[in-house]
């Protein structure tokens, strides 16, 4: 009798742990719809269902158990939302920390706390974007996803805290609560130099310890060329289909803006990825509808297919074709030589038109890089993010993944351009051949220069920055020492050999260029000699 007590209370210890352990949290809002709090053990049984559940090909699934509630917007008010937030509500785990708290496809996981200053470094980056961007400023939301107050207060306290916020004292929640307020009140009331430093269109505020600014060296002039609503996302009207005819299979993935699921179009029978939108600013959401516009015709870029919007719940989706796709970093364990200049071809093709419409991705990074290794085909994701270039205009730094952010986007060089796209390319082919991704594995954006810098060396770095008139910050400048550029034979793994040979290694060096303007631009990149045994096949 005592043994079975002690065995009853051993397992109710073991879910107690598990239960803090998974993080369980506050419920997850969006919309008017959420769900109270769940016990943290239905917390915690919850997140491994789903976890089982949550694997990247689910093909097998469809009509299978996995079958989830009906049509995206067949069924009752709201569904689509529900269905985000049943989800949402079933994977109480630190992802949802990183999520809310806006770090980006972050792989790391964070203490439960809100204390570090990556999460802070996410928030304001969120409020640093309306402020640099100040005229893009949202009042939308609450219009778009029509929150009651008390959603609102709610909605507020979440962003506020974190969903973690019941782990921190009563001090560190006033101390969290403070600096957040800071961070509104510098977006709403911003600091006109700096609004002057980061005004998006004002040429003439450039900033005077800068020599030079920076061009791209191709295709600068598209979009000036271009009637004005080539690139004026901000006036471009949304086209909403109803939601009746596709329906929601299971979840496939998420990012920092989205909920993404596969389904079908009822219709047609076609596999369909469906990417329910979280709340985001309006331009946002025109941009990247905009911009898909764009370069639908473009090689290897994935193909809008619909732009669907629950009438009821106001919840926005994009639809695009299901792409089967390996894991490129798996992939490279298995692929040759001939196999991987075939893709990063077919990469550089989706680059080089999408850059020749003057348009910069932003987000170059394995996880946006589909490859269906079966069909032999590549397709460039996330257009989340993407911009058009205007030589004129400074652009938001807080862009990219850390580990593929460009220099310049750490050195606050807001004058960037298309190249920025090229470092990020060089990053995930060095982090291919040479078996280490993320090659610039950096803890934050200041050690991620740090890391940069000493593979690339500090005369380089120092020869980029004094070109421009551009500086490094306290941080960087106590961090970085005098390193010596890297041979980038010594990064070789020994069973790399045969991809990362030696016009492989000049192909990345000519990629990993602190100067975007020595970086290759796209078409010099295919023009490269190591594409030349693929072209003579
Ligand atoms: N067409 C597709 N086919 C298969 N999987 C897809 C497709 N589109 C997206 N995904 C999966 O969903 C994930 C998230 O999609 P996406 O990157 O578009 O969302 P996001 O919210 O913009 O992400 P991020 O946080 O990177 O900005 C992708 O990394 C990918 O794994």
């Amino acid at each position: 009798m005592a043994n079975s007590f002690q065995i009853i209370f051993l397992v109710y210890l073991i879910c107690v742990y598990f239960a803090i352990a998974y993080g369980y949290s506050p419920p997850y809002y969006y919309g008017s719809n959420y769900l109270f709090a769940l016990p943290p053990i239905i917390g915690y049984i919850g997140g491994i269902a789903v976890r089982s559940n949550g694997g990247q090909t689910h093909r097998h699934s469809r009509g299978g158990h996995g079958h989830r509630s009906g049509g995206v917007g067949s069924a009752s008010k709201g569904d689509v939302a529900a269905e985000l937030q049943s989800h949402s509500d079933n994977e109480l785990n630190l992802d949802d920390i990183n999520n809310e708290l806006g770090c980006y496809n972050c792989t790391h996981k964070h203490p439960k706390t809100i204390n570090s200053d990556d999460h802070y470094e996410s928030i304001s980056s969120g409020i640093g974007g309306t402020l640099i961007q100040s005229d893009h400023e949202d009042k939308e939301i609450p219009e778009f996803l029509e929150l009651s107050p008390e959603d609102r207060r709610k909605q507020e306290d979440l962003e506020m805290y974190g969903p973690q916020h019941r782990f921190l004292t009563p001090s560190q929640q006033s101390a969290a609560h403070k600096r957040y307020k800071n961070q509104i009140d510098q977006a709403q009331n911003p600091d006109p130099n700096l609004l002057n430093i980061y005004s998006p269109k004002l040429e003439k505020e450039f900033p005077s310890k800068r020599v030079l600014r920076n061009q791209a060296k191709v295709y600068a002039d598209v979009n000036s060329n271009q009637p004005l609503e080539y690139s004026d996302y901000e006036s471009y009207k949304i086209t909403w289909n109803p939601v009746d005819r596709y329906e929601i299979i299971n979840k496939i993935g998420r990012g920092k803006y989205s909920e993404v699921f596969f389904g079908i179009n009822a219709d047609t029978e076609d596999d369909v990825v469906i990417k329910i939108l979280k709340p985001i600013q309006k331009f946002k959401m025109q941009r990247e509808i905009k911009i898909l516009e764009t370069i639908k015709d473009g090689p290897n870029v994935i193909t809008l297919l619909d732009t669907i919007r629950d009438p009821d719940s106001k919840i926005c989706s994009l639809v695009f074709p299901f792409v089967n796709k390996t894991d490129v970093r798996e992939l490279i364990n298995y692929l040759t030589d001939d196999d991987l200049k075939y893709y990063m071809y077919e990469l550089l093709r989706a680059i080089e038109y999408t850059h020749s419409r003057g348009v910069m991705h932003r987000d170059i990074k394995p996880q946006n890089i589909a490859i269906d290794h079966v069909n032999r085909k590549l397709y460039l994701l996330d257009w989340g993010l993407a911009e058009y270039y205007h030589p004129t205009k400074n652009y938001n730094v807080k862009v990219a993944s850390r580990h593929y952010k460009p220099p310049e986007l750490l050195v606050n060089m807001f004058d960037y351009d298309y190249s920025l796209d090229m470092w990020s390319l060089g990053c995930f082919f060095a982090g291919m051949i040479l078996d280490r991704d993320p090659f610039f594995n950096g803890q934050d954006n200041n050690d991620q220069l740090l890391q940069i810098t000493k593979v690339l060396g500090t005369d380089e770095l120092l020869r980029y920055l004094d070109k421009y008139g551009l500086e490094l910050n306290e941080e960087q400048e106590s961090m970085i020492k005098q390193y010596s550029k890297k041979n980038w034979d010594r990064y070789i793994p020994y069973e790399n050999d045969d991809i990362a040979h030696p016009l492989a290694i000049d192909f990345l060096d000519k990629l990993l260029k602190f100067d975007p303007q020595e970086r290759l631009t796209a078409k010099e990149a295919m023009n490269h000699p190591y594409f030349d045994s693929l072209k003579k096949k």
